[in-house]
């Protein structure tokens, strides 16, 4: 079963269409250097964490990579992981760990899979994304899917697929790349910063019906 995480939440009210969807994951963002109207702020961003219920893994995303930076922010908003975007150095996520034993995962531009290889051995999870120039994500963009799933073979780490997912091509996505988890921002809105609900409770039924195997064809009698 893929998992899902659902990604941009700015509100208490899809906070819960999140987790009423079943989603695995919810991703607040925070402390961003791009003009996004998802970003929210560190106040917020504890608030909607100690809000999420059981059961719902909370990510704090950042494109903050200063180790002492990254480590307030753990430390603030208490969050299960948190997603660097950016340039980020070895010895900051080294100490991220060694001060807060978060788990970590990282966005690596599915255009260029260097920086996945390069942190594979040091990073929980490789978000796999259409980043910008500046590594953020959102883009709503896709990428080559069938690259991810090659890339995806040699790599440690478990590869969460993101970049321009929707409900209507999701399922698509993941049987191309079969990564171990789908992630989604702007195809899941109503408007910039909102989510739509039945977008959210389609893209999350459709992720969970979608199969990597293909079905057995029993013989005919
Ligand atoms: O979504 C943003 O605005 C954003 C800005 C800066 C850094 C990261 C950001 N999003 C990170 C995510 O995990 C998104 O879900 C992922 O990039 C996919 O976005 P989309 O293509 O809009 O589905």
């Amino acid at each position: 079963m893929t998992r899902v995480k659902i990604c941009g939440v700015t509100t208490r009210g899809d906070l819960e269409t999140v987790a009423d969807a079943g989603a695995d994951a919810v991703g607040i963002i925070c402390d961003v250097t791009v003009d996004t109207p998802r970003e929210v702020s560190l106040e917020r961003a504890r608030d909607l964490i100690e809000a999420a219920p059981p059961f719902v893994t909370t990510v704090l995303v950042t494109m903050a990579t200063d180790p002492e930076r990254t480590i307030e922010l753990v430390e603030t908003a208490t969050p299960d992981a948190i997603q660097l975007h950016g340039e980020v150095d070895r010895d900051a996520i080294d100490s991220l760990r060694a001060a807060t034993g978060v788990t970590i995962l990282l966005a690596a531009d599915a255009e260029d899979l260097a920086d996945a290889d390069r942190y594979d051995d040091l990073v929980d999870g490789l978000v796999v994304d259409s980043t910008d120039e500046d590594g953020a994500g959102g883009t709503g963009e896709t990428h080559d899917w069938e690259r991810t799933r090659t890339a995806a073979t040699h790599l440690e780490s478990p590869v969460i697929l993101a970049g321009g997912l929707e409900p209507d091509n999701v399922a698509d996505a993941i049987r191309a790349a079969e990564p171990f988890a789908v992630d989604v921002s702007s195809g899941v809105e109503a408007e910039e910063g909102r989510k739509d609900p039945d977008a959210v409770h389609s893209f999350v039924a459709r992720a969970g019906r979608a199969t990597t195997v293909e079905p057995e064809v029993s013989p005919s009698p």
